[in-house]
C-alpha cells in the first residue's frame, strides 16, 4: 500500500462552512435527499456496531438533523429493533428532503413530552445541529433536563443538541451523549472544550460530499496532526553538524532557576544543535553546575542587558526563548521586559513564554509593537487575558477566534494552551490540538514546550509549523509517559516518541510503504 497521509482529512468546519459544502455538493450533482439518506444509514450503522438490540427512541427536531433522525428510525426498525419517535417542529416547515424521510417513517409519531422517555434504552438525539442559533428553551430543554436525570444513553447526530459545533461551546443546556456521528469532517466544536467532552465518542461520516468541494471553501482550520508539517520537520540529515541544527539562546533568572533548565533540556532534546542559557552571574553556578550538554553563560552584574545583547549580536543564536523563571518581581520585571523588547527589536526568532508575557500586563501594545518579526507566544488562558482582555470580553465563549484574533493584533503566532490548545498564525490559519492528556497539566510542562519550540524554530522550521508540531509531541509524550507524569520527563521520553513519529512519517514515505 502506498503511503499517502492527507492533510485534507484534517480540515474542520464551521457550521456555515458545512453549509456551503452541502450545497456544493449538490451543485456537483449529489441529491440532497441522498445527502441525508446518507447520514441517516451512517448513524444507524454506528448505532448497530455498538449497542445490541434495545428500545430506541429517536427525537427529531424541526430542521435537518430531524430529518436525519427519520432516517435511523426507519432503518433501526427495518433492523428489527423497537423504534419511537417524537417531533417537535411542524411537518409544513420541513425541508423536501426532511419532508420526504417524515413521510417515509410509517410509524407512529408521538408527542413531544418527557413522557416518551419512558422504557427507553437509548436516544438518538436528532433535535438539533449545525442549526442550533440560540439556547434550547421550552420543550426542547426539559426534554434534555428529564434524559440527564433519568440518566439514558445517548447517540447524538452531528452534535449534541445544544453544543455549538463551530466553537465548542454550550448554549445552554446540552445533552451529553456517548456516542456522536457527525459528516464529512470534524468541527471544531468537536475538540474544542467543553464541547469534546460532550460529545462522547466521535465518528466521521461520509455522505458523499465529493473532496473537490473543500477547494471551493478557503478552510483555514485543522485538527492538529503531522500530516500537516511533518515535510517541513527538521529531520536529521545523515551529512549533519551540530551547526546545522541551530543554536537556541535561552534566558534563564535568577530565583526560578528550575523553569529554563526545562526549556533548555527541551530544547536539546528536541534536536538544536546548541543551546545556551543567558543566566544572571549570582544564579550562574545553580546553572552551571546542573547542566552539561547545555552551555552557560554569565551575565555580569548592572550590564546583564548588555551582555545579552551581545550574545544576539553572534548570528549563530538563531532562536530566543524567554520567559520561563525569567521574573517578575521588582527590577527582575524591569529586566525581563528589556530582554523581550530587545531581543524583538533585533528581530530575532522568539518565544515568548510565561514572564515574558506577564511583564507587559500593564501595557500589552509595546510587546506587539516590538514584534516585528517571526515570534512564537505561548499564553495559558490566565496570561492571555492578561494580554487580550478586550478579545476575551468580545468573544467569551470562542477559544478559536480568541487565538485568531489574538495572532492578529500582536502579530506572533498565538499558543493559547489548554487541554483543547489553539495555535494560530497572524494570516488566519488555525489549528487545534486534541492529544494532551490531563497529565500535562502539571508545573514545568509548559516550560518544556517552550523549548521544544524554541528548539524547532533553531532547526530552521517556521513558526506555526514549530508550534504546532512541538504541541503535538508534547501531548504524544504525556501520553507515552501517562499517569504520574511530572515535567522533568517530557524531554527524557521524547526520544522514544520521535523514533516512531520518525518511523511512521519519514521513513515510512522514503521507502514509500
Ligand atoms: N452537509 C450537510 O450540511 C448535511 C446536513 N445534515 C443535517 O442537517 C443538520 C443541519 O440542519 P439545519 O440547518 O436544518 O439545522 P438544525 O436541524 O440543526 O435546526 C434548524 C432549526 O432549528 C431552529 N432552531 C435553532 N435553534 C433553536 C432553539 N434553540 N430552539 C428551537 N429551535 C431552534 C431553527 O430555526 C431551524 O428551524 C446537520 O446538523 C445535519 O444533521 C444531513 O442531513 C446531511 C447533510
Ligand atoms: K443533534
Amino acid at each position: 500500500m502506498n503511503y499517502k497521509p492527507n492533510k485534507s482529512d484534517r480540515y474542520l468546519l464551521t457550521a456555515s462552512e458545512m453549509g456551503r459544502a452541502d450545497k456544493a455538493a449538490v451543485v456537483a450533482g449529489v441529491p440532497a435527499i441522498d445527502l441525508m439518506a446518507a447520514a441517516g444509514k451512517a448513524v444507524a450503522d454506528a448505532v448497530l456496531e455498538r449497542w445490541s438490540r434495545c428500545s430506541v427512541l429517536v427525537l427529531c427536531g424541526p430542521g435537518n438533523n430531524g430529518g436525519d433522525g427519520f432516517v435511523v428510525a426507519k432503518l433501526l426498525k427495518a433492523a428489527d429493533w423497537p423504534v419511537r419517535l417524537a417531533f417537535l417542529g411542524s411537518v409544513e416547515k420541513l425541508s423536501p428532503e426532511a419532508a420526504h424521510f417524515y413521510q417515509a417513517w410509517q410509524g407512529e409519531v408521538e408527542d413531544y413530552s418527557v413522557n416518551v422517555l419512558d422504557q427507553s434504552d437509548l436516544v438518538i438525539d436528532a433535535m438539533f445541529g449545525a442549526g442550533l442559533t440560540r439556547p434550547l428553551e421550552g420543550k426542547a430543554r426539559d426534554m434534555v433536563d428529564a434524559i440527564i436525570a433519568r440518566d439514558i444513553p445517548v447517540c447524538a447526530i452531528d452534535v449534541p443538541s445544544g453544543l455549538d459545533g463551530s466553537t465548542g461551546a454550550a448554549l445552554g443546556l446540552v445533552a451529553p451523549a456517548e456516542l456522536t456521528v457527525t459528516f464529512f469532517r470534524k468541527k471544531p466544536g468537536h475538540l474544542l472544550l467543553p464541547g469534546r467532552g460532550l460529545c462522547g465518542e466521535l465518528v466521521v461520516a461520509d455522505i458523499g460530499i465529493p473532496e473537490t468541494v473543500l477547494n471551493e471553501l478557503n478552510l483555514q482550520a485543522w485538527e492538529n496532526s503531522p500530516e500537516l508539517w511533518y515535510r517541513n520537520y527538521p529531520w536529521p540529515r545523515t551529512d549533519g553538524h551540530k551547526f546545522h541544527r541551530g543554536h537556541a539562546l535561552i534566558y534563564g533568572g535568577e530565583s526560578m532557576t528550575g523553569a529554563s533548565r526545562l526549556t533548555a533540556r527541551g530544547a536539546m532534546r528536541i534536536g538544536a544543535g546548541l543551546v545556551t542559557l543567558a543566566v544572571p552571574i549570582k544564579a550562574w553556578a545553580v546553572y552551571a553546575t546542573a547542566m552539561t550538554s547545555v552551555m552557560v553563560a554569565k551575565l555580569e552584574v548592572s550590564q546583564e542587558q548588555e551582555d545579552f545583547e551581545e550574545l544576539l549580536l553572534d548570528p549563530r543564536h538563531n532562536a530566543i526563548a524567554v520567559g520561563p523563571g525569567a521574573g517578575l518581581a521588582g527590577f527582575e520585571r524591569i529586566r525581563t521586559r528589556k530582554i523581550v523588547v530587545t531581543a524583538l527589536t533585533t528581530n530575532h526568532t522568539t518565544v515568548l513564554d510565561a514572564d515574558a508575557l506577564s511583564a507587559f500586563s500593564e501595557d500589552p501594545q509595546t510587546l506587539f509593537d516590538a514584534i516585528n518579526g517571526p515570534c512564537v507566544m505561548t499564553p495559558h488562558e490566565g496570561e492571555f487575558a492578561r494580554l487580550f482582555p478586550e478579545i476575551n470580553k468580545s468573544h467569551p465563549d470562542d477559544k478559536l477566534t480568541r487565538a485568531r484574533m489574538a495572532a492578529k493584533l500582536s502579530g506572533a503566532v498565538v499558543v493559547l494552551k489548554g487541554a483543547d490548545t489553539v495555535i494560530a498564525s497572524p494570516d488566519g490559519r488555525a489549528i487545534i490540538n486534541a492529544n494532551a492528556p490531563a497529565y500535562l497539566a502539571t508545573g514545568g510542562s509548559g516550560d518544556v514546550l517552550a523549548g521544544f519550540i524554541v528548539g524547532l524554530l533553531a532547526q530552521g522550521m517556521l513558526p506555526f509549523d514549530a508550534a504546532s508540531a512541538a504541541v503535538w509531541l508534547h501531548g504524544e509524550v504525556g501520553n507515552d509517559v501517562g499517569i504520574g507524569l511530572i515535567a522533568e520527563d517530557l524531554p527524557e521520553h521524547l526520544p522514544k516518541v520521535l523514533s516512531a513519529f520518525q518511523k511512521h512519517y519519514f521513513l515510512a514515505q522514503k521507502s514509500g510503504k
